[in-house]
């Protein structure tokens, strides 16, 4: 941060840390080093604080989380900010996120550009807003819009927190100098009732039920993650404890969070989302150049006119199909919709003299066996399951199924076993993991990160948990590796289960972090 006096008995002190001004270390230093300056110069009567390059403050470096905790020492300067004894005014451009937004609801006002953007959005980080913001901002603006933004993250616009009250000033023209003539007209005004830490949270007579609403509120729209639920209780601690005891309850709970696994991994997710978009393939081939792959067969599952639509297609390019149906009445409708298309098709290449070779078209009747006996599952109240009625949820084991599969063993020559929770995790998770270092060693895809964001975005694995190339590096390379190679042993008729030559190279190296493994792993071949 930079020292600066201005004329008129004023300084400022201006954060810059390219690209966004976080808060290091330095920077916090710097704000501290600069309140000291001008408490010991007589001459300066107010202090305006602003960010370098149009951007106020994203919050702390996230980048430097894994090695300190964030939020608990910065909260002593937000704190020291506010009982200082000279006006301090925020110039809020751009962005005012997370850490940077306690630093100006530290500040004894906030001007801001119409254009500027506010928010606690460190929910999303799997953290709360430690710095003090989960005892401020209910202080300023209530405990219902802050349960709101501080469990959605969502950053509002300037025109909005002018409304709620965290800002005082919204203009269109340069805040650093609306702050400056600000500050001159302020001077005389008394610094206590803007000082957030000694007023209390305005009351409400329904408060309990405003809680519990939220609790419910968030389990539905964001299960399994830890943040939303915390960032209330450090809420009710504001509402409950007076402000000494607050910090110390929002200190708990923020340190709990930071040690939690879903920190680690929604932090990892934060620069793997920015950084995937910036790499391709170390093949450096890319879908442009890309030659195709050869399909030997294909399996389209559920036979609706969308899978029938996608049968089709690779049947007509002579490329077996498998479908699977369970509905025994859509199976007979699609497999005369698809044998009459075929049949037309062969027509028409018939009559334009083409030749024609019909293709394989195969339906397992693995899973007919059991609609066949008219066990449909919940709806018709037996499937794997007996059910209490059709359409009822309460399931008992049903002898007919062990009698099917006991005379199933016997026809296919198994033997049974129980298979705990663990293996089936592990057997799912390892195989699609080990497929993810088999496309990270063929170059297909140009990191873990990539990896990752898919499996997040597209396939609806829980962003707190990462991704499954983040997964396997929390479980421990060297564990993935023990494992599938156990289960490959036991079931060498199952390939997924064969560990990858890349996961080899990495494990060999203990557990190295998904950043590291393309240098480790050495250079990719290429499939594209
Ligand atoms: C006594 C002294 C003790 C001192 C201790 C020192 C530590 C100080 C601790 C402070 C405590 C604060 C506690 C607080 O409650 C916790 C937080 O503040 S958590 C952080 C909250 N902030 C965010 O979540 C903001 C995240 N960023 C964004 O939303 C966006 O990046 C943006 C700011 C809106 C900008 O968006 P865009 O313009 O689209 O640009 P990009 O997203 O591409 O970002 C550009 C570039 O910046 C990097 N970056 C962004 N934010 C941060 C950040 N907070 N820390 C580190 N890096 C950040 C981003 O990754 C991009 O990098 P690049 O990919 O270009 O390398």
């Amino acid at each position: 941060a930079e020292y600066l006096r201005l004329p008129h008995s004023l300084a400022l002190i201006r954060l810059r840390n390219p690209p966004v001004n976080a808060l290091s270390l330095a920077v916090v230093n710097g704000i501290r080093e600069g309140l000291q300056k001008a408490m010991s110069d007589h001459t300066i009567k107010a202090i305006v604080v602003c960010g370098a390059n149009d951007k106020f403050c994203a919050g702390a470096d996230i980048s430097s989380f894994s090695r300190s905790s964030p939020g608990i020492s910065f909260g002593v300067v937000v704190d020291e900010i506010q009982r200082y004894e000279k006006p301090v005014v925020a110039a809020i451009r751009g962005v005012a996120l997370g850490g940077g937004l306690e630093l100006a609801l530290g500040c004894h006002y906030r001007i801001a550009h119409a254009e500027a953007r506010v928010g606690l959005p460190e929910v999303a980080l799997g953290i709360l807003p430690g710095a003090r913001g989960t005892q401020l901002l209910p202080r300023l603006i209530g405990v219902p819009m802050s349960l709101d933004l501080i469990t959605s993250g969502r950053p509002v616009g300037a025109d909005e927190a002018l409304k709620l009250g965290i800002l005082d000033v919204v203009i269109n023209s340069d805040p650093v100098e609306e702050a400056v003539k600000f500050s001159q007209e302020i001077l005389d005004k008394p610094l206590e009732p803007r000082r957030l830490l000694n007023k209390s949270v305005p009351s409400l007579p329904n408060m309990d039920s405003i809680f519990s609403e939220a609790f419910a509120k968030v389990q539905k729209q964001y299960p399994g993650f830890l943040a939303p639920e915390t960032s209330i209780q450090a809420l009710q601690a504001a509402v409950n404890l007076p402000y000494k005891l607050g910090i110390k309850e929002e200190e708990k709970l923020a340190l709990y969070l930071q040690k939690s696994g879903q920190a680690r991994a929604l932090q990892y997710v934060f620069f793997a989302e920015s950084s995937v978009h910036k790499q391709s393939p170390p093949s450096v081939a890319s879908w442009q150049t890309a030659s195709p792959q050869p399909i030997s067969s294909v399996g389209v599952l559920g036979l609706g006119t969308m899978g029938r639509g996608i049968a089709m297609c690779f049947a007509k390019a002579g490329i077996p199909v498998v479908a699977v149906e369970s509905d025994p009445k859509q199976l007979e409708i699609a497999k005369k919709a698809v044998t009459s298309m075929l049949e037309r098709e062969a027509s028409k290449m018939q009559q334009s003299g083409r030749a024609w070779t019909k293709p394989t078209l195969t339906f397992s009747s693995s899973a007919d066996m059991l609609c066949e006996s008219g066990r449909f599952g919940q709806k018709t109240g037996k499937g794997w399951y007996q059910y209490d009625k059709p359409l009822g949820r309460v399931h008992r084991p049903d002898p007919w199924l062990s009698e099917f599969l006991s005379q199933y063993r016997e026809t296919h020559h198994l033997e049974s076993r129980s298979i705990s929770q663990e293996e089936i995790l592990e057997r799912c998770l390892y195989s699609l993991i080990n497929e993810g270092f088999r496309i990270l060693g063929e170059g297909i895809a140009a990191s873990p990160e990539q990896i990752d964001i898919i499996y997040l975005s597209g396939y609806g694995w829980p962003r707190y948990r990462g991704g499954p190339m983040f997964y396997a590096a929390t479980v421990g390379l060297p564990v993935v590796l023990e494992k599938l190679q156990k289960y490959y042993t036991q079931n060498p008729d199952v390939p997924q289960l064969e560990p990858s030559d890349y996961l080899k190279k990495l494990a060999a190296h203990g557990n190295p972090p998904p950043k590291d493994w393309q240098s480790l792993a050495g250079p990719p071949g290429s499939k594209l």
